[in-house]
């Protein structure tokens, strides 16, 4: 007898969800913060995935030109539901998230609007911000240059004050001057905050940021002086292509004094240049801001890539029949489990580090306002640190995830390829992962030689004033390790660079090892953080057991993955590291049985998962074969060519062979 092997996919879900040992409802509060949190983020998803309108699954199809039209229908259609449902600011930017497709408007809410809240004066903000809310301008972020993205200070736009017409004006020198990268700038934006050198009475002052018209409000044009466009497609189909990155040169572009974002400091009538009481990196601000939502972000497309991953393994079988019976789910391979659950458990490191992470800047924030500027050192090396390891992490685990799913993965149909397409230039923007992590270096560096001054650390770096213990202690508890291993290679690091002829140089020549402490570091954050979370009081069956499962994954694996550091530092002993590969294995066992309903937990819709092999009915064949016949290259039976290309080469073959 034939057997439907469609319909016993689909049951195969629903007695993974039935052997769960927690409860689903319960974790998704656990998951997403509050039960107000998991209600909106419901509805808002629920809303976009009803609105056709909002349709994506044709998107790795279309043409740049229809995908990039598509974004501009989809982001005013957005924009009109926003304003006619009256939804609140948590409202609009969920339904933004759940649209699911980059264009100018992250850009604009993302850092325009940021960029001129924190370096705006009062009276600028009052100005500018009603317009950029009301969408009566679009803005972007200009900063990055053909010739210069991740040295800031190296930036060569000029904006030269004229004390003649009370005016800036903004130039670019240089070929290489060219703004290069800013998204939204290509076609949409009509305004933008663009960094450049300010020049007022002969000096150079640095970098400052300027608001500057880019088009015309009345047909789009752009402005006399003004030279722009998109810079090309990217990597991927669909993916960040829907986004119009551009290009932008000014040939002596003049605009008010008042257009110069002032709040740090400002230039007189007479041209004279006034800093304000506050420290220069403020200028930075706007980045620190997105760093830290690009690590919330992570754990949206890492859980996205693993809830894909464990349905379909759940789904998919492979060997092991016994008797022509079933065969093997793919999910219950050792060697499945051992590359998929800590990707699991990393997508909830990486959730609950990213709530702290927005903890810490609002923090940080609220003590800006009362000029309290002892925590923007420790907010930059989170941010950065933070960013630069949860993005590196979660693009390689997309790719795992893809490999994880075997040849269907590879489908765009599948969700995966057009995911890691979208994600992975999150390993550059808002700052290279390597120059952030220098970052990260260069603190600790700094708190390593405040130590023997006694000056003690605080916050994320407080266990380095544990040094004499942590330098001495064989680790026993898992923390203890992680700040050890965190904590002796930081020093070895200065103490290496104390050996060489000066610092600058000694820095550069151990900079491959000072990103590994940076690492180490951050991953103690994480492991921390983590921690942190489940001693907190979790209500629901079974949920503060599952979490303590997956945070023990997170740190074992992350363990197991850096063994060498561990055993070089001497943190741990290499029968303890074995102990806790041992560990590890047992506590896959623990998941696996759990691993459908943990994705659940995360509560995405089909629409937002847009993957055949993630749909939460597990009915993945029917739908594979459906969305095949879907290509355009299936619209006609007989290829387009064929006449042209095919025919006459099979006729000639035809004929050679009866010669
Ligand atoms: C909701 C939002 C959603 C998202 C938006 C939408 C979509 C996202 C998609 C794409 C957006 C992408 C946008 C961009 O990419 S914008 C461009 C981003 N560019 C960068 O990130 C450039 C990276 N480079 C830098 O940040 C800097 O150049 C630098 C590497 C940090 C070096 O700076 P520099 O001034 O030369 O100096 P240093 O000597 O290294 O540092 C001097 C001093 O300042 C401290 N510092 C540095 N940065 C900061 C900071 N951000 N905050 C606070 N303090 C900072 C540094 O530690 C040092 O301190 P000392 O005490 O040692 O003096
Ligand atoms: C999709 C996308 C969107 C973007 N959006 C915007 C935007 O909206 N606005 C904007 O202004 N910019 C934007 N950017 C630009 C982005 O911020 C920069 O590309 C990024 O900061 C990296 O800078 P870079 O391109 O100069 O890289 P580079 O610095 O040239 O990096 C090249 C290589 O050099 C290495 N390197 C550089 N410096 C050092 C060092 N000191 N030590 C060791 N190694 C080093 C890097 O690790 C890297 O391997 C965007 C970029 C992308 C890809």
């Amino acid at each position: 007898m034939a057997v439907d092997h469609a319909a016993a996919e689909v049951d195969h879900l629903a007695a993974e969800r039935a052997a769960a040992r927690f409860d689903v409802e319960a974790m998704k509060i656990a998951w997403a913060g509050s039960r107000h949190a998991v209600d909106v983020a419901d509805r808002m998803a629920r809303l976009v995935a009803s609105d056709p309108v909002f349709r994506k699954d044709n998107r790795t199809m279309l043409s740049r030109k229809d995908l990039f039209k598509d974004t501009l229908r989809k982001a005013a259609h957005a924009w009109k539901r926003i304003v006619e449902l009256r939804l609140t600011e948590e409202e609009a930017s969920l339904l933004r998230q759940y649209v699911d497709q980059p264009g100018y408007v992250d850009l604009h809410w993302g850092m325009f609007v940021p960029a001129i809240k924190g370096q705006g004066t009062e009276e600028q903000q009052k100005k500018w911000l009603p317009l950029a809310y009301k969408f009566q301008i679009i803005g972007c972020y200009a900063q990055t240059e053909l010739g210069h993205g991740s040295n800031v200070q190296g930036l060569e736009t000029t904006a030269t004050f004229d004390p003649m017409t009370d005016e800036f004006v903004i130039h670019s020198p240089t070929l290489t001057s060219s703004k290069w990268w800013p998204g939204g700038l290509g076609k949409a934006s009509t305004h933008a905050v663009v960094y450049a050198r300010l020049i007022t009475e002969g000096k150079d002052y640095g970098i400052h940021g300027f608001i500057v018209q880019l088009r015309s409000l009345e047909d789009h044009s752009p402005l006399p002086g003004v030279t722009l466009g998109d810079i090309g497609g990217k990597f991927g189909s669909g993916a960040y292509n829907s986004m119009d990155n551009g290009v932008l040169r000014f040939d002596h572009v003049r605009i008010p004094r008042d257009q110069m974002l002032m709040r740090l400091s400002q230039v007189t009538r007479e041209g004279k240049y006034v800093q304000s009481d506050v420290p220069k990196q403020l200028l930075y601000g706007t980045m620190v801001y997105v760093r830290q939502s690009i690590v919330a972000d992570a754990s949206k497309a890492l859980s996205r890539a693993v809830c894909i991953a464990v349905r379909y393994s759940a789904i998919r079988k492979q060997f092991g029949s016994q008797d022509g019976g079933p065969e093997t789910q793919v999910l219950n391979y050792r060697t499945q489990q051992s590359r998929l659950f800590p990707l699991l458990a990393s997508a909830y490191a990486f959730r609950f580090v990213g709530d702290w992470l927005n903890w810490l800047y609002t923090d940080v924030t609220q003590k800006l306002e009362v000029k309290d500027y002892s925590t923007l050192q420790e907010a930059h090396a989170c941010t950065a640190g933070l960013k630069a390891v949860t993005t590196s992490a979660t693009a390689d685990a997309i790719e795992e995830c893809r490999k994880l799913c075997g040849g269907h993965g590879y489908l765009n149909s599948s969700g995966l390829p057009e995911l890691f397409a979208v994600y992975v230039p999150a390993c550059t923007y808002e700052g290279d992962n390597v120059v952030l992590l220098l970052q990260v270096a260069r603190i600790l560096m700094k708190t390593v030689s405040q130590l023997t001054s006694g000056k003690q650390p605080v916050g994320t770096m407080a266990y380095m004033g544990k040094v004499q213990h942590l330098m001495q202690s064989k680790c026993a508890v898992k923390t203890e390790a992680f700040e050890a291993r965190a904590l002796r290679m930081a020093v070895n690091c200065a103490q290496n660079i104390g050996q060489a002829s000066n610092q600058e140089e000694g820095f550069y020549e151990r900079s491959p090892d000072l990103l590994e402490a940076a690492v180490a570091h951050i991953q103690l954050i994480i492991v921390t953080k983590f921690i942190e979370k489940v001693h907190q009081d979790i209500p629901g069956h079974g949920v503060k057991e599952q979490l303590q499962n997956l945070c023990n994954v997170y740190a074992l694996y992350t363990l197991h993955k850096h063994l060498g550091d561990f055993l070089a530092t001497g943190s741990l002993t290499p029968k303890q590291g074995a102990l806790a590969n041992e560990q590890l294995g047992k506590l896959y066992a623990q998941v696996r049985p759990n691993a459908v309903a943990l994705v659940d937990a995360f509560n995405y819709t089909d629409h937002y998962l847009g993957s055949v092999l993630g749909r939460y009915d597990g009915n993945v064949y029917p739908a594979l074969y459906e969305e095949a016949w879907k290509d355009p290259l299936n619209e006609t039976v007989v290829p387009e060519g064929y006449h042209e290309y095919l025919r006459p080469l099979l006729k000639q073959q035809l004929k050679l062979s009866r010669l």
